[in-house]
């Protein structure tokens, strides 16, 4: 069990200061000439200085050494598998369903949070702040002495298995299968896992987050903002030889050296902070009389695009509830979507599907039927509707983004986790047109 603190509350402006040193968070200004404590002022921005103010996000930090303290970065070498080079592999507008992802075998040796980073899928371009990337994360050992932060945009952790100790430079945070944590862009943060783990990235580099507009939901509902958990300030005055900084950036890693730990911060106060989110908490919303509502209803965060209502990526749940329609077919419709869905299984199955498994996937991309398959369709089409328990013990969840998603040659391929069979779930879907019976 972790006993972190957390604070609470989605987009506030937060302050805290280690308690080790009461009063470092310099009072009713940002700038004093000397800070507390010897401490240095750092601002870290996460958008534009001249965003309105209903978006513009910045943290100052009062650390021990300015984050510009390091040796210059070089490129480097890593086991991972992450890429941005979206033309690499040959477009392929196929329903794609990947068995679960391999955790590291013991053969594998050590691998940390950011050698286990495969990219399955993505679209856009960091440099032009447009895009998307979906990875998988498969690891087994604690990052050691070395931290990354995201040059290129925002990260959506989902974990699937094992728990993530995260450190960031504004706290820390202890994130379980069934929670998700975001990392926005530029936090560096280092992960510490106790075994095998495994678990999903979104990443956005358009901008952050935000809970969806309610509209006649109300003021309550859904995710509520209460339930976001902000780390607390918490700082370690270590020197090390040669501390790891990897910055991943234009979609490479770089990694520069310094003598001291990064999670040096003593206080900081702003808004522009990584947190987390147990999907339990998520307030279901549904149809209670007929028909099937779009899963749009299950919308825990979304990245907006400049396009009114579409967004560059919404991160939606398919939690345990209730179904009581009547005079319904109570499962996803069958359909054709202009976004592209990728799905992931947290726990348990997926209820419009056999074969979706926990840690595996699936991509139905743009404009590509689908929907349940045979077996779901042929029980759901002849269901006693009476109220049920769905998805109990189960939690699925979609990635939806109105881009066109690029499949890596490591996830088509190289991963040989890719379904070849997949299609065949749909195959014994029958004719039952009969002209003679309305
Ligand atoms: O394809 C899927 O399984 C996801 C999905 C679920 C749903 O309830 C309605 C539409 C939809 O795309
Ligand atoms: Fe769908």
């Amino acid at each position: 069990m972790s006993n972190l603190k957390y604070l609470s509350g989605f987009g506030n402006e937060f302050s805290s200061e280690d308690p080790r040193c009461p009063g470092s968070l310099p009072e009713g200004q940002n700038n004093p000439q000397k800070c507390p404590y010897g401490l240095y002022a750092e601002q870290l921005s996460g958008t534009a200085f001249t965003a309105p103010r209903e978006h513009n996000e910045r943290t100052w930090l009062y650390r021990i050494r300015p984050s510009v303290l390091h040796k210059p970065f070089q490129p480097v070498e890593t086991a991972n598998k992450m890429t941005i080079k979206w033309s690499e592999n040959p477009p392929n507008p196929n329903q794609m369903r990947w068995k679960p992802f391999d955790l590291p075998s013991e053969n594998d040796g050590d691998i940390d949070f950011v050698a286990g980073l495969h990219t399955l899928c993505g679209a856009g371009d960091p440099k032009l702040r447009n895009g998307l990337a979906i990875h998988i994360y498969a690891c087994n050992t604690p990052m050691r002495d070395s931290c990354l932060y995201n040059s290129d945009g925002d990260f959506l952790i989902v974990p699937q298995t094992g728990i993530l100790h995260i450190i960031t430079e504004m706290g820390k945070l202890d994130v379980s299968p069934n929670e998700i944590a975001v990392i926005q862009q530029g936090i560096k943060f280092n992960v510490a896992v106790d075994g095998p783990t495994r678990g999903y990235v979104l990443e956005v580099y358009n901008g952050h987050f935000q809970l969806p507009y309610l509209g006649p939901i109300g003021a309550n509902g859904l995710a509520n903002p209460r339930d976001f958990l902000h780390p607390v300030a918490w700082y370690e005055d270590r020197d090390v030889d040669a501390y790891k900084v990897i910055s991943k950036y234009q979609g490479n890693l770089f990694c520069a050296t310094q003598g001291h730990s990064p999670f040096d911060v003593v206080a900081w106060h702003g808004n522009y902070v990584p947190y987390k989110y147990d999907l339990s908490r998520f307030m279901v919303i549904n149809s209670v009389e007929f028909d099937h509502a779009d899963p749009s209803i299950f919308t825990v965060l979304t990245c907006p695009s400049t396009k009114p209502g579409t967004a560059i990526a919404d991160f939606v749940i398919f939690p345990p509830r209730w179904a009581v329609q009547e005079r319904t077919f109570r499962p996803p419709y069958f359909h054709r979507n202009c976004m592209s869905e990728f799905m992931g299984i947290i726990m348990g199955n997926y209820e419009a599907k056999e074969g979706m498994l926990p840690g595996g996937a699936s991509l139905h991309s743009m404009m590509t039927p689908h929907g349940p398959d045979y077996k779901c369709f042929e029980m759901a089409s002849n269901a006693d509707l009476k109220p049920m328990r769905l998805a109990e013990g189960t939690q699925s969840f979609m990635f939806e983004s109105c881009l066109q998603l690029a499949v890596t040659a490591w996830a088509e391929k190289e991963c040989e986790k890719l379904d070849a069979e997949y299609y065949k779930c749909w195959e014994p879907l029958k004719k039952h047109f009969n002209p003679e019976q309305p």
